[in-house]
C-alpha cells in the first residue's frame, strides 16, 4: 500500500477568495442546460477529497455564497478502505466540509477485488443506496478524464456508443431506482482545475494510485497523453470535442435503429424484456448496415451495456440462413439477465432465460363451474370476469378470463344432445395439449394430433409445452355421462378457435370475446 499526501495544509475559509471564471462558467452553463430537470431535485456531490472533486465542492460553496448557485450540494465521500490512509482521507473530507458548512456523508464500501474497476463499482453501489429516486449526483470528471476514457475505449475496439465517452447528463436506472449523473466539467482541462486549487490553497488529497501507471487509465495519462500532446498541444480538447460530435451521431443512429425496430418487431409476440421478436423478412428489407445496427440495438434494448460485435455478427448470420435448422441457440449474458437467441421460421427471438424456465413449469389443469346456482351462491355479478390461472410464478402469470353469463348461450347447443339430458353440472375446463391429443381447429377439415398441430400452427419448440385447450364440459351430477365441447386452443400469445360438430355456427365462440387469454408480468421481467 502506498501512502498519500494531503496538500497543502488547509487555509479556510474560501468564501473571500476569487472565483475562477472559466470553471464557474462551465458549471453555470451546464446548470442552465439542465435547469429544468434539476428543478426540485436533491443534489449530491461525489467527493473523493482529491483535487478535482474538492475544487468542484469549493466552487459550489463560493457560488452559493454569492447567490449565483441556487443550491448547495451535500458531499458524499466513499471510504473504500483500500489504502492505508483511507480513514484519514474520509476524516479529512468530513472536517473540510464542516469548516465550509456544507453537509457531508461518509459511506463505507465493500470492494470485491483490488482493481480500479472493482472500487468504482463498489463506490457507485454504495452511493446509490444513499440516493433517493431522481436524486442528482455531481461528478468532477473533466476533459482529461474524457480524453483518457475515449482513448481507452478506442484501444478496446469500442463502437460508436463507447466512443462518445462520458455524458454530461446521464440517467441511470437499476430496476425501478433512477438517479442522474451530472458532469458539468467535461470541457474543462485538469490544468485549469489545478491552477484554481492552488490559488485557493485547497487541502486536497493526492492519491498515489492516480499517476502510478499501473492500470490502463493512469498508463495512458502518464505515458501516452504527453506524447500525443507533442504532436498536437490541443489533443485533450480535440478528443473531448470528437466525443461530443460522436454523441450527436450516436443519437441519430439510435433514432434510426429505434424506428427500424418498431417496423420489424412483431408486437403480438412481445413480452416486455422476457421475449422480443423480429420479423426476419422485414429485417431483410433494410440495407446491410442498418440490419447490423438494428440487431445491435434490439439485443441491447433492456440492458445497460451493448453485446459484443461477435454476437451481433452471429445473430445476423442466423437471420440470413436458408436452411430449416431451428436448433441453433446463441447465448448472451447481459448485465441484468441472460438470454437465448433463436430463430423459428421467419422470426428471430431474444428469450430471457428466466422466461424459458417459466415456459418449462408444469401447466395446471383447471375447472370453473358455470352452473348458474353456483354462480349465484358465490354472489358473483352477472358480467364479472373470472380468472383461471394456467401458470404463474413471481415473474409472470398466465390466465384465462371468462364471463360465465356470456358463455351460457353455448350451453343451449350442448343441451340439444337429447340423450344426455338432464345435464346439471357445467364446467369450463383447461387441459394442457398433449402430442397425442387429436383436435380440430375451426379452419381445418379434419382433426390433427397435437404433434402435427405444432407444425400446422407454427409453434416454436420452446412453446410446445404451453398449449392449452379450453372446453365446456356438461355432465350428470355423478359424472356418469358427460359431453365435452372444445372451444379454444391457447398459447401464451395466440388463440385458435376449435371446430365442433355440436356447436351451431351462429353461436360459435368466434363471435364472442367472452374468453380471453392474458399474460401479466408480475415484476419487470
Ligand atoms: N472515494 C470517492 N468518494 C466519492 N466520490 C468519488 C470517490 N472517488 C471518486 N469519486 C468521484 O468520481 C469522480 C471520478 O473519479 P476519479 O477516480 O477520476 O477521481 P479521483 O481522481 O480519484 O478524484 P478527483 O476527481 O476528486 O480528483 C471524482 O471526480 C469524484 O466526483
Amino acid at each position: 500500500m502506498s501512502s498519500s499526501a494531503i496538500l497543502p495544509y488547509p487555509i479556510d475559509p474560501i468564501a473571500q477568495l476569487p472565483i475562477d471564471s472559466q470553471l464557474a462558467q462551465a458549471l453555470l452553463s451546464s446548470l442552465a442546460d439542465y435547469g429544468e430537470q434539476l428543478h426540485g431535485r436533491r443534489i449530491w456531490l461525489a467527493c473523493s477529497g482529491g483535487r478535482d472533486s474538492l475544487a468542484l465542492a469549493a466552487l459550489c460553496v463560493q457560488l452559493y455564497q454569492q447567490s449565483r448557485l441556487p443550491f448547495l450540494p451535500q458531499l458524499l465521500h466513499v471510504n473504500h478502505g483500500l489504502q492505508a490512509d483511507s480513514d484519514i482521507w474520509a476524516q479529512h473530507v468530513a472536517e473540510w466540509a464542516k469548516r465550509q458548512k456544507i453537509p457531508c456523508t461518509i459511506l463505507q464500501a465493500q470492494v470485491n477485488g483490488h482493481d480500479e474497476q472493482a472500487a468504482r463499482q463498489a463506490r457507485y453501489d454504495v452511493m446509490r443506496t444513499q440516493l433517493n429516486q431522481d436524486d442528482v449526483l455531481l461528478l468532477a470528471h473533466h476533459a482529461d478524464d474524457q480524453a483518457e476514457t475515449v482513448l481507452m475505449r478506442l484501444v478496446q475496439g469500442a463502437g460508436l456508443n463507447g466512443l462518445t465517452g462520458m455524458q454530461p447528463w446521464r440517467v441511470q436506472t437499476q430496476g425501478v431506482h433512477r438517479i442522474v449523473l451530472w458532469r458539468p466539467w467535461l470541457t474543462i482541462q485538469r490544468a485549469s482545475i489545478s491552477t484554481y486549487a492552488q490559488r485557493l490553497k485547497l487541502s486536497y488529497i493526492d492519491d498515489p494510485t492516480n499517476d502510478g501507471g499501473d492500470n490502463v487509465r493512469s498508463g495512458l495519462r502518464r505515458d501516452i497523453m504527453p506524447v500525443l500532446a507533442k504532436y498536437n498541444p490541443n489533443v485533450i480538447d480535440n478528443i473531448a470535442r470528437s466525443a461530443q460530435l460522436l454523441s450527436d451521431a450516436q443519437l441519430i443512429v439510435s433514432a434510426q435503429a429505434s424506428q427500424d425496430m418498431q417496423q420489424t418487431a412483431i408486437a403480438s409476440l412481445q413480452l416486455s424484456s422476457a421475449q422480443r421478436v423480429l420479423d426476419i423478412n422485414e429485417v431483410k428489407q433494410l440495407p446491410l448496415y442498418r440490419q447490423r445496427q438494428l440487431l445491435h440495438y434490439w439485443l441491447a434494448q433492456d440492458e445497460p451495456l451493448p453485446p459484443a460485435k461477435q454476437l451481433v455478427d452471429d445473430v445476423w448470420r442466423l437471420s440470413q440462413r436458408h436452411d430449416h435448422d431451428h436448433q441453433t441457440a446463441l447465448f448472451w449474458q447481459g448485465r441484468k439477465q441472460s438470454y437465448t437467441i433463436r430463430r423459428y421460421r421467419e422470426q428471430l427471438y431474444r428469450l430471457s432465460n428466466d422466461w424459458l424456465a417459466w415456459l418449462k413449469l408444469p401447466l395446471s389443469e383447471q375447472t370453473l363451474s358455470l352452473s348458474e346456482p353456483l354462480l349465484l351462491a358465490n354472489n358473483l355479478p352477472e358480467h364479472q370476469p373470472i380468472p383461471i390461472i394456467l401458470r404463474s410464478d413471481q415473474n409472470v402469470t398466465w390466465q384465462v378470463q371468462t364471463i360465465p353469463s356470456e358463455l351460457l348461450p353455448l350451453l343451449d347447443d350442448i343441451a340439444l344432445e337429447a340423450t344426455l339430458k338432464p345435464m346439471l353440472k357445467t364446467t369450463l375446463k383447461t387441459t394442457p395439449l398433449h402430442r397425442s391429443t387429436r383436435i380440430q381447429t375451426a379452419l381445418a377439415t379434419r382433426p390433427q394430433s397435437g404433434k402435427k398441430l405444432y407444425q400446422t400452427l407454427g409453434i416454436p419448440s420452446w412453446l410446445r409445452e404451453s398449449l392449452v385447450m379450453v372446453s365446456i364440459v356438461n355432465s350428470n351430477l355423478d359424472n356418469a355421462s358427460s359431453i365435452e365441447l372444445p372451444l379454444l386452443l391457447l398459447s401464451p400469445f395466440e388463440t385458435w378457435v376449435l371446430g365442433s360438430e355440436t356447436l351451431s355456427t351462429d353461436s360459435s365462440i368466434e363471435n364472442k370475446p367472452s374468453i380471453a387469454s392474458q399474460l401479466i408480468p408480475n415484476k419487470a421481467v
